[in-house]
């Protein structure tokens, strides 16, 4: 028996679920118990030929075994609904801890680990509450019960049963610290051969074009060969588990019958009591053979814990502030200076702003500062590492500084405030209309709008359908600069006060890449505009250019 307190925990959290589930399953095994009286109660009634009493133990017989089949499927949907519950709520912290900016930083942290742990994880968590639990409840109520009738029958049964019980739940105690072990090196596996497989998938074609697809297969069955061991390690390990338990079992069924014998044979008791020692003593002993079946199939979840608790799926987050993608309330519109309907701010001011990465020795940005107005583009040149994009990974709010602030009109820029376009956007599975909309309902005319602003109307509408034409995982269907005008759209579409780009033309041709500067001039009017730029033609009539050098910003003479 293995007790994990923050799962018994998380099965707490919802006490009527457990209860009726724990309940049903007492109810359950009851039935159980009474149908043994009733057979002993029967074959005693046949060795003393009264046919009466042998049609009523039938009938009860059937009678019981009827209930049994109503309150065991009663039993099997509330374990389905105190599983479903337990699911539910430790996925949604899970993800509610996993889709937080700080994420894009941790570099421990591999997509197909945390698919591994919020799918298969979450689901063996869900067969270890559902099922496991409430077999420990059943087992420590019904078993006691069941010893101390064996016990007034005959103390010698009793004493058996008794001692084959406590050997089954202690016995496979002996290598407790190795099942777990084995465990865990089991998910680990699995989570490393998710993870490589994710990412491989993902990684297809560029190695195919470095022509390293076979190198990847023979990573991959290296990966599976360490899960195929880690699963025969945990299979023989449980193995000899059930080996103990069954042997507990039947030893201690095989001595209370023993004993069974010797009342009959040397006429100690009645052919009644001599029946129910023998079918009792069974009967004891059937909560542990459903722990013993359930532990297998919780097993899987079990090993997950350690990776779902480094999720933060075991713990309630305190409401944060509101969501940078949350819609906004103002009104419809994306306020490109010919309307007056998104919120507008005059400065974004940045001062003495230092940024340094957790283990790093020294800062990655300076005591930077930086002011960029409403009215005209501010850009923001630099080599590669200088920290551009650290830079507005803290305007976003996805670093915390270490020194510094940062202000929207003298109060604190918060997440919401700021519409981003990066350098890879990322659109989702859906149809264009589901991508440019994913910031709030959005009427027709502000689509057509802010698509042509961004320069993609007319290639949106040579497509079929238009805005409902559906975009692949992750764009793929579309072009970069498909891709790149669509996030602009989907920016200016955002309505923030504070726009962010990132090299918002370097997947566009001349005419598309002077269109959108154009775009981004005229949106500069109505709102902050920050962008980061190395194309010299992008930086043509950008009156604020600062150059940024080993996290130092200086004013660009260019
Ligand atoms: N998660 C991280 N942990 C530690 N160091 C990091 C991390 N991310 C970036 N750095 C380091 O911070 C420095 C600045 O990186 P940053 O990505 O901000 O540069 P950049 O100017 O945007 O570069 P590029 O133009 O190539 O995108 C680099 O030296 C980089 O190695």
């Amino acid at each position: 028996m293995m007790i994990v307190p923050l799962l018994w925990r998380e099965a707490a959290r919802f006490p009527a679920a457990l209860a009726r589930s724990a309940a049903l399953l007492v109810l359950v095994f009851l039935t159980h118990v009474g149908q043994a009286v009733a057979v002993a109660w029967s074959m005693s009634a046949v060795l003393r030929g009264q046919a009466q009493d042998v049609l009523l133990a039938l009938s009860l017989i059937l009678g019981i075994a009827l209930l049994r089949l109503a309150l065991s499927l009663a039993q099997a949907s509330a374990a389905a609904h105190l599983g479903g519950r337990v699911r539910q709520a430790v996925r949604r912290r899970a993800m509610e801890a996993a889709l937080v900016p700080e994420r894009l930083h941790d570099t421990a942290a591999r997509d197909g680990s945390m698919r591994a742990s919020l799918g298969d994880g979450v689901d063996g968590i869900d067969a270890y509450v559902s099922k496991y639990v409430p077999a420990i409840v059943q087992l420590l109520l019904t078993c006691p019960i069941v010893v101390t009738a064996l016990f007034s029958l005959s103390p010698w049964a009793g004493l058996c049963v008794a001692a084959g019980v406590v050997f089954a739940l202690l016995g496979p105690m002996a290598w407790k610290r190795t099942t777990a072990r084995r465990g865990l090196d089991h998910w680990d596996s699995y989570e490393a051969l998710s993870a490589d497989l994710l990412e491989s998938l993902r990684g297809m074609a560029t190695l195919r074009t470095l022509g390293d697809v076979s190198g990847t297969r023979r990573r991959l069955d290296h990966r599976s060969e360490a899960l195929r061991r880690a699963t025969e390690r945990v299979m023989r390990v449980s193995l000899g588990e059930t080996s103990v338990t069954d042997a507990a079992v039947q030893g201690g069924a095989v001595a209370a019958a023993a004993v069974a014998v010797v009342h009959a044979v040397t006429g100690q008791a009645p052919a009644l009591e001599v029946y129910l020692i023998l079918l009792l003593s069974s009967e004891a002993f059937r909560p542990i053979r459903d722990l013993s079946r359930h532990w297998h199939a919780g097993f899987l979840g079990l090993t997950a814990v350690p990776g779902l608790q480094r999720l933060g799926a075991f713990t309630e987050r305190r409401a944060t502030a509101p969501d940078h993608d949350a819609p906004e309330h103002t009104a419809s519109g994306h306020g490109d200076g010919r309307t007056a309907r998104g919120r507008t701010a005059d400065a974004l001011r940045v001062t003495g702003l230092s940024f340094r990465y957790p283990g790093a020795h020294v800062d990655v940005i300076h005591d930077l500062d930086l002011t960029a107005r409403r009215g005209s583009l501010t850009a923001i040149v630099g080599a590669s590492g200088a920290g551009k994009s650290t830079l507005f990974d803290l305007l976003l709010g996805f670093l915390t500084p270490r020194t510094g602030s940062i202000d929207l009109d003298g109060r604190p820029l918060r997440a919401f405030d700021i519409a981003v376009v990066s350098q890879r956007p990322v659109l989702f599975a859906g149809t264009v209309r589901d991508n440019l909309a994913v910031t709030g309902t959005t009427t027709e005319a502000d689509l057509v709008e802010a698509c042509r602003d961004a320069g993609v109307l007319n290639e949106i509408q040579r497509f079929p359908r238009g805005f409902d034409t559906e975009v692949t995982e992750a764009g793929t269907s579309l072009s970069g600069g498909q891709r790149q005008r669509l996030a602009l759209a989907r920016a200016l579409l955002a309505r923030r006060p504070v726009l962010l780009v990132d090299e918002p033309t370097s997947a566009l041709d001349a005419d598309r890449s002077a269109d959108v500067v154009r775009t981004l001039h005229r949106v500069a009017r109505d709102r902050v505009v920050l962008m980061i730029s190395h194309r010299s033609e992008t930086l043509t009539g950008v009156p604020d250019v600062f150059s940024l050098d080993s996290g130092h910003l200086y004013r660009s003479t260019s």
